[in-house]
Protein backbone atom coordinates (compact mmCIF):
# COMPACT_ATOMS: atom_id res chain seq x y z
CA UNK A 1 0.00 0.00 0.00
CA UNK A 2 1.50 3.45 -0.74
CA UNK A 3 1.02 6.64 1.01
CA UNK A 4 0.06 9.77 -0.61
CA UNK A 5 1.41 12.81 1.89
CA UNK A 6 -1.36 15.44 1.91
CA UNK A 7 -0.78 17.71 5.63
CA UNK A 8 1.58 20.84 4.75
CA UNK A 9 3.59 20.57 7.46
CA UNK A 10 4.57 17.38 6.94
CA UNK A 11 5.06 18.21 3.45
CA UNK A 12 7.34 20.93 4.36
CA UNK A 13 9.37 19.19 6.62
CA UNK A 14 9.67 15.93 4.32
CA UNK A 15 11.56 18.81 1.93
CA UNK A 16 13.58 20.70 4.36
CA UNK A 17 14.91 17.09 5.74
CA UNK A 18 15.28 15.80 2.34
CA UNK A 19 16.94 19.05 1.08
CA UNK A 20 19.43 18.95 4.29
CA UNK A 21 20.22 15.44 3.69
CA UNK A 22 21.31 15.82 -0.26
CA UNK A 23 23.39 19.16 0.99
CA UNK A 24 24.91 16.77 3.41
CA UNK A 25 25.09 14.02 0.97
CA UNK A 26 27.06 15.63 -1.48
CA UNK A 27 28.79 17.29 0.91
CA UNK A 28 27.71 21.12 -0.74
CA UNK A 29 29.33 22.91 -3.65
CA UNK A 30 31.60 25.68 -3.72
CA UNK A 31 31.31 27.61 -6.71
CA UNK A 32 35.46 27.34 -6.94
CA UNK A 33 34.58 23.74 -7.48
CA UNK A 34 34.63 22.65 -10.61
CA UNK A 35 30.79 22.67 -12.45
CA UNK A 36 28.17 20.21 -10.84
CA UNK A 37 27.60 17.79 -13.31
CA UNK A 38 23.46 17.40 -14.37
CA UNK A 39 21.84 14.84 -12.97
CA UNK A 40 18.27 13.56 -13.73
CA UNK A 41 17.02 12.37 -10.43
CA UNK A 42 18.38 13.98 -7.30
CA UNK A 43 20.91 12.01 -5.16
CA UNK A 44 20.93 8.71 -7.06
CA UNK A 45 21.05 9.89 -10.32
CA UNK A 46 24.70 9.46 -11.10
CA UNK A 47 24.70 6.09 -8.96
CA UNK A 48 21.77 4.94 -11.46
CA UNK A 49 23.55 6.40 -14.88
CA UNK A 50 27.25 4.81 -13.70
CA UNK A 51 25.31 1.14 -12.82
CA UNK A 52 23.10 1.85 -16.27
CA UNK A 53 26.12 3.39 -18.38
CA UNK A 54 29.12 2.21 -16.74
CA UNK A 55 32.54 3.71 -17.64
CA UNK A 56 30.37 5.31 -21.16
CA UNK A 57 28.24 7.40 -18.43
CA UNK A 58 31.31 9.60 -17.94
CA UNK A 59 31.64 10.09 -21.96
CA UNK A 60 28.02 11.50 -21.54
CA UNK A 61 28.10 13.22 -18.98
CA UNK A 62 31.52 14.95 -20.29
CA UNK A 63 29.38 15.51 -23.59
CA UNK A 64 26.95 17.34 -21.47
CA UNK A 65 29.03 19.58 -19.20
CA UNK A 66 31.57 20.32 -21.68
CA UNK A 67 34.47 21.28 -19.03
CA UNK A 68 37.65 20.41 -18.40
CA UNK A 69 36.95 18.97 -15.46
CA UNK A 70 33.25 18.69 -13.61
CA UNK A 71 32.18 17.55 -10.15
CA UNK A 72 29.88 14.37 -9.53
CA UNK A 73 28.02 14.41 -6.32
CA UNK A 74 27.25 10.42 -5.12
CA UNK A 75 25.75 9.61 -1.68
CA UNK A 76 28.63 10.15 0.87
CA UNK A 77 31.39 10.72 -1.53
CA UNK A 78 32.06 13.82 -4.05
CA UNK A 79 34.48 12.71 -7.10
CA UNK A 80 36.26 15.26 -9.79
CA UNK A 81 36.05 13.97 -13.65
CA UNK A 82 38.72 14.96 -15.85
CA UNK A 83 37.92 15.03 -19.22
CA UNK A 84 40.94 16.81 -20.85
CA UNK A 85 45.03 15.76 -21.00
CA UNK A 86 46.56 18.95 -20.53
CA UNK A 87 44.42 18.98 -16.68
CA UNK A 88 45.38 15.21 -16.29
CA UNK A 89 49.07 16.08 -16.58
CA UNK A 90 48.64 18.68 -14.37
CA UNK A 91 47.52 16.29 -11.67
CA UNK A 92 49.80 13.33 -12.24
CA UNK A 93 52.63 15.64 -11.75
CA UNK A 94 51.05 16.63 -7.68
CA UNK A 95 51.37 13.09 -7.24
CA UNK A 96 51.24 13.82 -2.84
CA UNK A 97 48.29 15.84 -2.76
CA UNK A 98 46.64 14.00 -5.42
CA UNK A 99 47.47 10.63 -4.12
CA UNK A 100 47.11 7.07 -5.48
CA UNK A 101 48.36 4.54 -2.66
CA UNK A 102 46.09 5.15 0.28
CA UNK A 103 43.51 4.11 -2.34
CA UNK A 104 45.52 1.10 -3.74
CA UNK A 105 46.08 0.01 -0.31
CA UNK A 106 42.46 0.41 0.67
CA UNK A 107 41.46 -1.43 -2.49
CA UNK A 108 44.01 -4.03 -2.32
CA UNK A 109 42.91 -4.72 1.95
CA UNK A 110 39.11 -5.33 1.27
CA UNK A 111 39.56 -7.49 -2.24
CA UNK A 112 42.16 -9.50 -0.41
CA UNK A 113 41.05 -9.79 2.74
CA UNK A 114 43.99 -9.20 4.75
CA UNK A 115 44.52 -9.43 8.26
CA UNK A 116 44.63 -6.30 10.62
CA UNK A 117 47.66 -6.35 10.84
CA UNK A 118 48.47 -6.32 7.34
CA UNK A 119 46.08 -3.29 7.02
CA UNK A 120 47.91 -1.76 9.88
CA UNK A 121 51.62 -2.52 8.15
CA UNK A 122 50.33 -1.39 4.65
CA UNK A 123 48.86 1.92 5.97
CA UNK A 124 51.87 3.09 7.42
CA UNK A 125 53.20 6.01 5.36
CA UNK A 126 51.17 4.73 2.67
CA UNK A 127 51.18 7.69 0.71
CA UNK A 128 55.63 8.16 0.97
CA UNK A 129 55.00 11.54 3.02
CA UNK A 130 57.98 10.42 5.53
CA UNK A 131 60.49 9.58 3.50
CA UNK A 132 60.86 5.82 0.96
CA UNK A 133 60.41 3.43 3.32
CA UNK A 134 57.09 1.35 4.17
CA UNK A 135 55.04 -1.78 2.11
CA UNK A 136 53.51 0.55 -0.37
CA UNK A 137 56.51 2.61 -1.30
CA UNK A 138 59.06 -0.84 -0.93
CA UNK A 139 56.70 -2.49 -3.38
CA UNK A 140 56.28 0.00 -6.16
CA UNK A 141 59.85 0.12 -6.44
CA UNK A 142 60.07 -3.69 -6.37
CA UNK A 143 57.79 -3.86 -9.26
CA UNK A 144 58.65 -1.36 -11.71
CA UNK A 145 62.52 -2.40 -11.16
CA UNK A 146 61.31 -5.76 -12.28
CA UNK A 147 59.25 -4.75 -15.24
CA UNK A 148 61.51 -2.65 -16.63
CA UNK A 149 63.39 -3.83 -20.06
CA UNK A 150 65.92 -5.22 -19.43
CA UNK A 151 67.97 -8.58 -18.44
CA UNK A 152 64.81 -9.67 -15.85
CA UNK A 153 62.37 -8.62 -18.16
CA UNK A 154 63.97 -10.34 -20.90
CA UNK A 155 64.04 -13.55 -18.79
CA UNK A 156 59.95 -13.54 -18.23
CA UNK A 157 59.56 -12.39 -22.11
CA UNK A 158 61.72 -16.10 -23.01
CA UNK A 159 59.79 -17.87 -21.00
CA UNK A 160 56.11 -16.44 -21.87
CA UNK A 161 57.11 -17.25 -25.98
CA UNK A 162 57.90 -20.98 -25.52
CA UNK A 163 54.50 -21.08 -23.81
CA UNK A 164 52.85 -19.25 -26.34
CA UNK A 165 54.45 -21.07 -29.18
CA UNK A 166 53.34 -24.45 -27.56
CA UNK A 167 49.95 -23.41 -26.85
CA UNK A 168 49.63 -22.47 -30.62
CA UNK A 169 51.15 -25.76 -31.32
CA UNK A 170 48.68 -27.70 -29.60
CA UNK A 171 45.65 -25.91 -31.40
CA UNK A 172 46.78 -26.02 -35.34
CA UNK A 173 44.82 -29.10 -36.11
CA UNK A 174 46.81 -31.71 -38.35
CA UNK A 175 46.30 -31.06 -42.20
CA UNK A 176 42.86 -30.81 -43.79
CA UNK A 177 41.14 -30.98 -40.18
CA UNK A 178 39.65 -27.70 -37.94
CA UNK A 179 38.57 -27.55 -34.79
CA UNK A 180 35.72 -25.01 -33.34
CA UNK A 181 36.43 -23.30 -30.07
CA UNK A 182 35.40 -20.26 -28.23
CA UNK A 183 37.81 -18.07 -29.03
CA UNK A 184 38.28 -15.46 -25.64
CA UNK A 185 38.11 -18.85 -23.20
CA UNK A 186 41.15 -20.24 -25.19
CA UNK A 187 42.80 -17.22 -25.51
CA UNK A 188 42.51 -15.99 -21.95
CA UNK A 189 43.26 -20.25 -20.76
CA UNK A 190 46.33 -19.85 -22.79
CA UNK A 191 48.01 -16.52 -21.71
CA UNK A 192 46.82 -17.31 -18.04
CA UNK A 193 49.32 -20.03 -18.51
CA UNK A 194 52.00 -18.19 -20.00
CA UNK A 195 51.93 -15.12 -18.42
CA UNK A 196 51.96 -16.94 -14.98
CA UNK A 197 54.41 -19.32 -15.58
CA UNK A 198 57.09 -16.83 -16.54
CA UNK A 199 55.77 -15.12 -13.45
CA UNK A 200 56.04 -17.82 -11.34
CA UNK A 201 58.04 -20.21 -12.45
CA UNK A 202 57.80 -24.01 -12.51
CA UNK A 203 55.97 -24.11 -9.18
CA UNK A 204 53.34 -21.57 -10.53
CA UNK A 205 50.17 -21.54 -8.38
CA UNK A 206 48.01 -21.46 -11.60
CA UNK A 207 49.37 -24.87 -13.32
CA UNK A 208 46.76 -26.14 -11.53
CA UNK A 209 43.79 -25.20 -13.86
CA UNK A 210 41.09 -25.70 -10.81
CA UNK A 211 43.09 -22.90 -9.49
CA UNK A 212 43.41 -20.64 -12.58
CA UNK A 213 39.43 -20.73 -12.91
CA UNK A 214 38.86 -19.82 -8.91
CA UNK A 215 41.20 -17.06 -9.65
CA UNK A 216 38.71 -15.95 -12.40
CA UNK A 217 35.70 -17.41 -10.36
CA UNK A 218 37.19 -14.45 -7.62
CA UNK A 219 37.33 -11.86 -10.13
CA UNK A 220 33.88 -12.15 -11.49
CA UNK A 221 32.56 -11.59 -8.58
CA UNK A 222 35.02 -8.57 -7.19
CA UNK A 223 32.16 -6.11 -7.36
CA UNK A 224 30.39 -8.14 -4.29
CA UNK A 225 33.40 -8.03 -2.24
CA UNK A 226 34.11 -4.35 -3.31
CA UNK A 227 30.25 -3.24 -2.37
CA UNK A 228 30.47 -5.71 0.96
CA UNK A 229 26.71 -6.00 2.26
CA UNK A 230 26.70 -9.56 4.35
CA UNK A 231 29.54 -10.77 2.29
CA UNK A 232 29.00 -14.04 3.96
CA UNK A 233 26.07 -14.23 1.72
CA UNK A 234 26.61 -12.13 -1.07
CA UNK A 235 30.31 -12.76 -1.77
CA UNK A 236 30.44 -16.16 -0.79
CA UNK A 237 31.51 -17.92 -4.05
CA UNK A 238 34.13 -15.01 -4.68
CA UNK A 239 35.47 -15.36 -1.75
CA UNK A 240 35.81 -19.00 -1.42
CA UNK A 241 37.53 -18.68 -4.83
CA UNK A 242 39.48 -16.16 -3.57
CA UNK A 243 40.47 -18.71 -0.11
CA UNK A 244 41.40 -21.49 -2.87
CA UNK A 245 43.90 -19.62 -4.37
CA UNK A 246 45.63 -17.72 -1.52
CA UNK A 247 45.52 -21.40 -0.01
CA UNK A 248 48.00 -22.82 -3.76
CA UNK A 249 50.22 -19.34 -3.04
CA UNK A 250 50.64 -20.50 0.78
CA UNK A 251 52.14 -23.78 -0.54
CA UNK A 252 54.19 -22.27 -3.47
CA UNK A 253 55.87 -20.09 -0.80
CA UNK A 254 55.98 -22.74 1.82
CA UNK A 255 57.63 -25.33 -0.96
CA UNK A 256 60.36 -22.01 -1.89
CA UNK A 257 58.61 -22.20 -5.41
CA UNK A 258 59.01 -18.17 -5.27
CA UNK A 259 63.32 -18.83 -5.39
CA UNK A 260 62.55 -20.68 -8.98
CA UNK A 261 60.08 -17.60 -10.14
CA UNK A 262 60.97 -14.11 -11.96
CA UNK A 263 62.29 -11.27 -10.59
CA UNK A 264 59.14 -9.47 -10.44
CA UNK A 265 57.65 -12.71 -8.24
CA UNK A 266 61.13 -12.30 -5.72
CA UNK A 267 60.68 -8.49 -5.79
CA UNK A 268 57.22 -8.59 -4.47
CA UNK A 269 57.68 -11.52 -1.90
CA UNK A 270 61.07 -9.42 -0.77
CA UNK A 271 59.01 -6.54 -0.05
CA UNK A 272 56.16 -7.91 1.79
CA UNK A 273 58.84 -10.19 4.05
CA UNK A 274 61.12 -7.07 4.54
CA UNK A 275 58.21 -5.12 6.35
CA UNK A 276 56.96 -8.29 7.98
CA UNK A 277 53.88 -8.97 6.81
CA UNK A 278 53.01 -13.19 7.63
CA UNK A 279 52.88 -15.40 4.69
CA UNK A 280 49.11 -16.05 4.93
CA UNK A 281 49.03 -11.75 4.37
CA UNK A 282 51.66 -12.37 1.55
CA UNK A 283 49.87 -15.33 -0.36
CA UNK A 284 46.61 -13.22 0.25
CA UNK A 285 47.98 -9.56 -1.67
CA UNK A 286 49.49 -12.58 -4.20
CA UNK A 287 45.65 -13.32 -5.26
CA UNK A 288 45.25 -9.80 -5.57
CA UNK A 289 48.16 -9.02 -7.42
CA UNK A 290 47.18 -11.69 -10.36
CA UNK A 291 44.56 -8.82 -10.87
CA UNK A 292 46.98 -6.43 -12.48
CA UNK A 293 49.01 -9.30 -14.41
CA UNK A 294 45.64 -10.92 -15.82
CA UNK A 295 42.85 -9.37 -16.87
CA UNK A 296 43.71 -7.15 -19.58
CA UNK A 297 45.77 -9.34 -21.79
CA UNK A 298 43.95 -11.60 -22.70
CA UNK A 299 40.59 -8.80 -24.05
CA UNK A 300 43.23 -7.26 -25.81
CA UNK A 301 44.69 -10.00 -27.92
CA UNK A 302 41.04 -10.98 -28.17
CA UNK A 303 39.85 -8.00 -29.94
CA UNK A 304 42.54 -7.49 -31.35
CA UNK A 305 42.52 -10.74 -33.52
CA UNK A 306 38.61 -10.33 -34.09
CA UNK A 307 39.38 -6.97 -35.38
CA UNK A 308 42.22 -7.76 -37.53
CA UNK A 309 40.83 -11.21 -39.06
CA UNK A 310 37.06 -9.23 -39.52
CA UNK A 311 38.43 -7.27 -42.11
CA UNK A 312 39.83 -9.11 -45.21
CA UNK A 313 42.13 -6.65 -46.22
CA UNK A 314 43.25 -5.59 -43.13
CA UNK A 315 44.20 -9.32 -42.39
CA UNK A 316 45.58 -9.63 -45.71
CA UNK A 317 47.77 -6.40 -45.88
CA UNK A 318 49.35 -7.49 -41.78
CA UNK A 319 49.70 -10.89 -43.31
CA UNK A 320 52.04 -9.75 -45.78
CA UNK A 321 54.11 -7.07 -42.90
CA UNK A 322 54.50 -10.69 -40.76
CA UNK A 323 55.45 -12.80 -43.59
CA UNK A 324 57.75 -10.03 -44.93
CA UNK A 325 59.56 -10.33 -41.59
CA UNK A 326 59.33 -14.16 -41.04
CA UNK A 327 62.30 -16.15 -41.50
CA UNK A 328 62.75 -20.06 -42.97
CA UNK A 329 65.06 -22.58 -42.72
CA UNK A 330 64.45 -26.30 -44.38
CA UNK A 331 66.44 -29.16 -42.76
CA UNK A 332 67.81 -31.99 -44.81
CA UNK A 333 65.26 -33.66 -44.22
CA UNK A 334 63.13 -31.20 -46.10
CA UNK A 335 61.12 -29.79 -42.55
CA UNK A 336 60.44 -26.31 -42.79
CA UNK A 337 60.74 -23.55 -39.51
CA UNK A 338 59.53 -20.14 -39.39
CA UNK A 339 61.04 -18.02 -37.09
CA UNK A 340 59.37 -14.86 -36.22
CA UNK A 341 61.50 -12.07 -33.91
CA UNK A 342 59.33 -9.71 -32.03
CA UNK A 343 62.08 -7.16 -32.04
CA UNK A 344 61.93 -7.50 -35.64
CA UNK A 345 57.68 -7.01 -36.06
CA UNK A 346 58.11 -3.24 -33.76
CA UNK A 347 60.51 -2.70 -36.65
CA UNK A 348 59.15 -3.96 -39.43
CA UNK A 349 55.23 -4.39 -39.19
CA UNK A 350 53.46 -0.21 -38.79
CA UNK A 351 50.14 -1.79 -39.58
CA UNK A 352 50.22 -4.53 -37.02
CA UNK A 353 51.26 -1.83 -34.20
CA UNK A 354 48.56 0.81 -35.30
CA UNK A 355 46.32 -1.57 -35.18
CA UNK A 356 47.23 -3.28 -31.94
CA UNK A 357 47.61 0.69 -30.22
CA UNK A 358 44.17 1.45 -32.01
CA UNK A 359 42.37 -1.65 -30.10
CA UNK A 360 43.63 -0.37 -27.05
CA UNK A 361 42.16 3.19 -27.52
CA UNK A 362 38.82 1.40 -29.04
CA UNK A 363 38.54 -0.87 -26.03
CA UNK A 364 40.00 0.98 -22.85
CA UNK A 365 37.99 1.88 -20.23
CA UNK A 366 39.96 2.08 -17.08
CA UNK A 367 39.87 5.19 -14.95
CA UNK A 368 43.04 6.87 -13.22
CA UNK A 369 42.12 7.65 -9.28
CA UNK A 370 43.49 9.83 -7.34
CA UNK A 371 41.98 11.11 -3.55
CA UNK A 372 42.62 14.64 -2.77
CA UNK A 373 44.80 14.40 0.23
CA UNK A 374 44.45 18.25 0.74
CA UNK A 375 42.34 21.60 -0.82
CA UNK A 376 44.10 21.90 -3.58
CA UNK A 377 43.65 23.97 -7.02
CA UNK A 378 43.94 22.55 -10.30
CA UNK A 379 44.01 25.29 -13.04
CA UNK A 380 41.14 27.87 -11.50
CA UNK A 381 39.79 25.10 -10.15
CA UNK A 382 39.51 23.90 -6.13
CA UNK A 383 39.67 20.57 -5.05
CA UNK A 384 38.61 19.34 -1.83
CA UNK A 385 40.51 17.35 0.55
CA UNK A 386 38.70 13.87 0.94
CA UNK A 387 36.77 14.11 -2.71
CA UNK A 388 37.88 11.48 -5.11
CA UNK A 389 39.62 12.54 -8.96
CA UNK A 390 38.86 10.04 -11.89
CA UNK A 391 40.49 10.97 -15.00
CA UNK A 392 38.53 7.70 -17.37
CA UNK A 393 40.96 7.21 -20.27
CA UNK A 394 37.30 6.23 -22.47
CA UNK A 395 36.71 10.29 -21.80
CA UNK A 396 39.89 11.25 -23.49
CA UNK A 397 39.66 8.04 -26.21
CA UNK A 398 36.64 9.63 -27.25
CA UNK A 399 36.95 12.83 -27.73
CA UNK A 400 36.56 14.13 -30.88
CA UNK A 401 37.88 17.59 -30.90
CA UNK A 402 40.78 15.43 -29.97
CA UNK A 403 40.46 12.60 -32.66
CA UNK A 404 38.07 14.23 -35.20
CA UNK A 405 34.84 12.75 -36.51
CA UNK A 406 36.36 9.19 -36.96
CA UNK A 407 36.62 8.87 -33.13
CA UNK A 408 33.77 6.51 -32.89
CA UNK A 409 35.57 4.18 -35.60
CA UNK A 410 37.54 1.75 -35.15
CA UNK A 411 40.82 2.86 -37.76
CA UNK A 412 43.41 0.32 -37.89
CA UNK A 413 45.59 3.00 -39.49
CA UNK A 414 45.18 6.05 -36.94
CA UNK A 415 48.19 5.36 -35.47
CA UNK A 416 50.92 4.78 -38.41
CA UNK A 417 53.63 6.81 -38.78
CA UNK A 418 52.07 9.12 -41.60
CA UNK A 419 48.90 9.74 -39.59
CA UNK A 420 50.82 11.64 -36.86
CA UNK A 421 49.52 14.95 -37.91
CA UNK A 422 45.87 13.45 -37.63
CA UNK A 423 45.62 12.18 -33.92
CA UNK A 424 46.67 14.36 -30.56
CA UNK A 425 49.54 14.01 -29.17
CA UNK A 426 50.69 10.73 -26.99
CA UNK A 427 49.63 12.13 -23.59
CA UNK A 428 46.18 11.84 -25.09
CA UNK A 429 46.45 7.70 -24.84
CA UNK A 430 45.37 6.61 -21.48
CA UNK A 431 45.49 3.02 -22.22
CA UNK A 432 48.48 2.24 -19.52
CA UNK A 433 47.33 5.20 -17.19
CA UNK A 434 50.19 7.71 -16.86
CA UNK A 435 52.14 9.84 -14.13
CA UNK A 436 53.22 7.72 -11.38
CA UNK A 437 50.79 5.24 -11.41
CA UNK A 438 51.51 4.01 -15.51
CA UNK A 439 51.19 0.54 -16.08
CA UNK A 440 54.56 -1.09 -15.47
CA UNK A 441 53.68 -4.22 -16.93
CA UNK A 442 53.25 -2.96 -20.34
CA UNK A 443 56.30 -3.82 -22.01
CA UNK A 444 55.41 -7.52 -21.40
CA UNK A 445 52.04 -7.16 -22.24
CA UNK A 446 52.50 -6.05 -25.44
CA UNK A 447 55.39 -8.49 -26.37
CA UNK A 448 52.62 -11.21 -25.58
CA UNK A 449 49.97 -9.93 -27.47
CA UNK A 450 52.24 -9.18 -30.74
CA UNK A 451 53.67 -12.77 -30.29
CA UNK A 452 49.72 -14.03 -30.32
CA UNK A 453 48.34 -12.16 -32.35
CA UNK A 454 51.33 -12.07 -35.08
CA UNK A 455 52.16 -16.01 -34.91
CA UNK A 456 47.87 -16.31 -35.20
CA UNK A 457 48.15 -14.29 -38.22
CA UNK A 458 50.73 -16.14 -39.58
CA UNK A 459 49.82 -20.01 -39.02
CA UNK A 460 46.44 -19.72 -38.48
CA UNK A 461 43.34 -19.41 -40.41
CA UNK A 462 40.21 -18.67 -38.56
CA UNK A 463 36.25 -17.82 -39.54
CA UNK A 464 33.37 -17.41 -37.00
CA UNK A 465 31.68 -20.91 -37.05
CA UNK A 466 28.25 -19.27 -37.43
CA UNK A 467 29.50 -17.56 -40.46
CA UNK A 468 30.19 -13.90 -39.42
CA UNK A 469 31.85 -11.89 -37.15
CA UNK A 470 29.33 -10.85 -34.68
CA UNK A 471 31.24 -8.26 -32.29
CA UNK A 472 29.84 -9.25 -28.80
CA UNK A 473 28.67 -6.62 -26.02
CA UNK A 474 30.71 -5.38 -23.28
CA UNK A 475 28.09 -4.09 -20.84
CA UNK A 476 29.42 -6.51 -18.37
CA UNK A 477 32.99 -5.74 -18.04
CA UNK A 478 34.50 -6.47 -14.69
CA UNK A 479 35.27 -3.07 -12.08
CA UNK A 480 39.41 -4.10 -12.31
CA UNK A 481 39.85 -4.53 -15.67
CA UNK A 482 40.74 -1.65 -18.24
CA UNK A 483 40.45 -3.36 -21.07
CA UNK A 484 36.61 -3.95 -22.41
CA UNK A 485 35.70 -7.70 -21.40
CA UNK A 486 33.33 -9.81 -24.32
CA UNK A 487 30.08 -10.65 -22.37
CA UNK A 488 29.95 -14.03 -24.44
CA UNK A 489 32.19 -15.54 -26.72
CA UNK A 490 32.84 -16.20 -30.12
CA UNK A 491 33.04 -19.49 -31.51
CA UNK A 492 35.29 -20.10 -34.31
CA UNK A 493 36.62 -22.62 -36.69
CA UNK A 494 40.22 -22.95 -36.57
CA UNK A 495 42.48 -24.27 -39.63
CA UNK A 496 46.44 -24.44 -40.22
CA UNK A 497 47.02 -21.71 -42.73
CA UNK A 498 46.96 -22.91 -46.53
CA UNK A 499 50.31 -23.88 -48.07
CA UNK A 500 51.52 -23.46 -44.09
CA UNK A 501 50.56 -26.66 -42.61
CA UNK A 502 52.95 -28.66 -40.62
CA UNK A 503 55.62 -25.96 -40.12
CA UNK A 504 57.43 -25.41 -36.92
CA UNK A 505 57.67 -22.12 -35.91
CA UNK A 506 59.38 -20.31 -33.32
CA UNK A 507 59.13 -16.74 -32.20
CA UNK A 508 62.45 -15.37 -30.55
CA UNK A 509 63.35 -11.69 -28.39
CA UNK A 510 66.74 -11.49 -27.60
CA UNK A 511 66.65 -8.07 -25.84
CA UNK A 512 63.58 -6.16 -24.13
CA UNK A 513 65.66 -2.64 -24.28
CA UNK A 514 63.86 -2.13 -28.14
CA UNK A 515 60.69 -1.32 -26.79
CA UNK A 516 57.65 -0.09 -28.82
CA UNK A 517 56.97 3.50 -27.22
CA UNK A 518 53.50 3.54 -26.45
CA UNK A 519 53.15 6.47 -24.03
CA UNK A 520 54.14 9.95 -23.86
CA UNK A 521 56.72 8.54 -20.91
CA UNK A 522 58.16 6.02 -22.80
CA UNK A 523 59.36 8.82 -25.30
CA UNK A 524 60.91 10.69 -22.56
CA UNK A 525 62.18 8.02 -21.38
CA UNK A 526 64.01 7.47 -24.79
CA UNK A 527 65.35 10.72 -24.93
C1 LIG B 1 47.06 -4.93 -22.35
C2 LIG B 1 47.39 -5.23 -21.11
C3 LIG B 1 47.42 -4.24 -19.99
C4 LIG B 1 46.78 -3.03 -19.87
C5 LIG B 1 45.86 -2.34 -20.88
C6 LIG B 1 47.14 -2.49 -18.57
C7 LIG B 1 46.69 -1.28 -18.09
C8 LIG B 1 46.95 -0.80 -16.82
C9 LIG B 1 46.40 0.39 -16.27
C10 LIG B 1 45.45 1.34 -17.00
C11 LIG B 1 46.88 0.54 -15.02
C12 LIG B 1 46.55 1.65 -14.03
C13 LIG B 1 47.22 2.92 -14.43
C14 LIG B 1 46.73 4.13 -13.67
O1 LIG B 1 46.06 4.00 -12.65
O2 LIG B 1 47.05 5.24 -14.10
C15 LIG B 1 47.75 -0.59 -14.76
C16 LIG B 1 48.42 -0.81 -13.59
C17 LIG B 1 49.26 -1.86 -13.38
N1 LIG B 1 49.62 -2.84 -14.29
FE1 LIG B 1 48.92 -3.04 -16.16
N2 LIG B 1 47.98 -3.37 -17.94
C18 LIG B 1 48.18 -4.45 -18.76
C19 LIG B 1 48.95 -5.57 -18.51
C20 LIG B 1 49.75 -5.72 -17.39
C21 LIG B 1 50.63 -6.84 -17.16
C22 LIG B 1 50.81 -8.03 -18.09
C23 LIG B 1 51.25 -6.62 -15.97
C24 LIG B 1 52.28 -7.43 -15.24
C25 LIG B 1 53.12 -8.29 -15.78
C26 LIG B 1 50.74 -5.36 -15.43
C27 LIG B 1 51.11 -4.80 -14.24
C28 LIG B 1 50.51 -3.69 -13.69
C29 LIG B 1 50.77 -3.24 -12.32
C30 LIG B 1 51.69 -3.93 -11.31
C31 LIG B 1 49.98 -2.10 -12.14
C32 LIG B 1 49.83 -1.29 -10.85
C33 LIG B 1 50.76 -0.12 -10.88
C34 LIG B 1 50.59 0.72 -9.65
O3 LIG B 1 49.87 0.31 -8.74
O4 LIG B 1 51.19 1.79 -9.62
N3 LIG B 1 49.84 -4.84 -16.33
N4 LIG B 1 47.78 -1.40 -15.88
Amino acid sequence: MGYIVTDPTVLAATVVVVSVVYFILRGGHDPREPPLAPSSIPIIGHVVGLSRRGFNYYVDLSERTDAPIFTMSLPGQKMYVVTKPELVQVIQKQHKTLAFPPIEAKFASTVCGASLEAKAILAKNVNGDEGDFGLSMDSYAAMRAALKPGPELDDMNSSMLLEIVEALDKLEPPKGESRNLGMYGWLRGAITTATTRSVYGPMNPYNDKSVADAFWEFEAGLMSILVGVLPAITARKAIAARTKVSKAFEEYYNKGGVKLGSAYAKNRYQSEADNNLSLEDIARFEVGGSIAVLVNTAPAAFWTIVLIYSQSDLLSDIRKEVDACTETTTDDKGSVTKALNINTLKEACPLLLSAYQEVLRYCSMGTSVREVMEDIYVGSFLLKKGAMVQMPSRVIHQDASLWGASVKDFNPRRFLREEKKNRPGDACFRAFGGGKTLCPGRHFATNEILAVVAVFIARLDISPANGSWDLPTTHNTNIAATVMEPDNDIKIQVQARHGYEGVQWVVNLHHSEKIFALVTEDHIDEE
